[in-house]
């Protein structure tokens, strides 16, 4: 499911099984509001209330989604936990792969453990965005860590916590491709694009965060 006509559509579909918006909030995960929302956005029920459409369409809601996975971030054994489910994601792109590479900074522990999940080298990659200070970051350059592995023309795969906009995860895709290395798929915790690929690199994530109260 990757943004909101999906899940508009599964709304519809389960109220012409009969289901009551309670059971589809239950079903798409979504609070009564947003089901009810949805539902009415389908045509599928004629009468929108005012409450849901004003609740859900969010006018002056949040532009952006925050994440914070402090929670998991500050214990050794969850986040150990959390990247082995993430290095799961990755399983079926074979055995073959002997490179991780982590974006800084919290990229980089993350990485740090799918790489010993997945018993392969470590690389780090700290983007453009961590040198500007002033001026077109298109004149920067981001950076691989001399005290990690370096990418050497090989496969790999990528790691951070989120993707918001997607520019980070871009950036590194081409600068591991400048250094001839060729990354075979990307992992992160959240991803609120809901995306499929990058620059023809397969996404994963645990959580796709999608936004059901705003208009395109
Ligand atoms: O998809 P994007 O729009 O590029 O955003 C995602 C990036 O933003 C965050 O990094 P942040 O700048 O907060 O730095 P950090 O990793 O040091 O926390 C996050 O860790 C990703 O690297």
């Amino acid at each position: 499911m990757k943004n909101v006509d999906d899940l508009i559509e599964s709304a519809a579909e389960l109220a012409d099984q009969g289901l009551s918006k309670g059971e589809i909030a239950d079903e798409l995960n979504v609070s009564r509001e947003t089901a009810s929302w949805l539902v009415e956005r389908s045509g599928v029920t004629a009468e929108p209330t005012s409450q849901t459409s004003e609740t859900a369409t969010g006018a002056g809601g949040p532009q952006d989604i925050h994440v914070d996975w402090s929670a998991v971030g500050r214990d050794s054994k969850r986040m150990g936990a959390i990247a082995e489910a993430m290095a799961d994601l990755l399983a079926k792109h074979g055995e073959d792969v002997d490179l991780t590479v982590g974006i800084e900074k919290a990229g980089g522990p993350i990485a740090t453990l799918i790489a010993r999940e997945l018993e392969t080298d470590l690389s780090t990659y700290t983007p453009a965005k961590h040198q500007w200070e002033e001026g077109d970051i298109e004149d920067l350059g981001g950076t691989f860590s001399r005290n990690f592995a370096g990418i050497r023309n090989r496969e790999c795969y990528i790691v951070d916590d989120t993707i918001t906009s997607g520019t980070t995860m871009r950036e590194t895709i081409k600068a591991i491709r400048a250094q001839g290395g060729e990354p075979l798929a990307c992992v992160v915790l959240a991803d609120k694009q809901g995306l499929e690929e990058l620059e023809g690199v397969p996404v994963y994530s645990l959580l796709q965060v999608i936004s059901v109260g705003k208009e395109d």
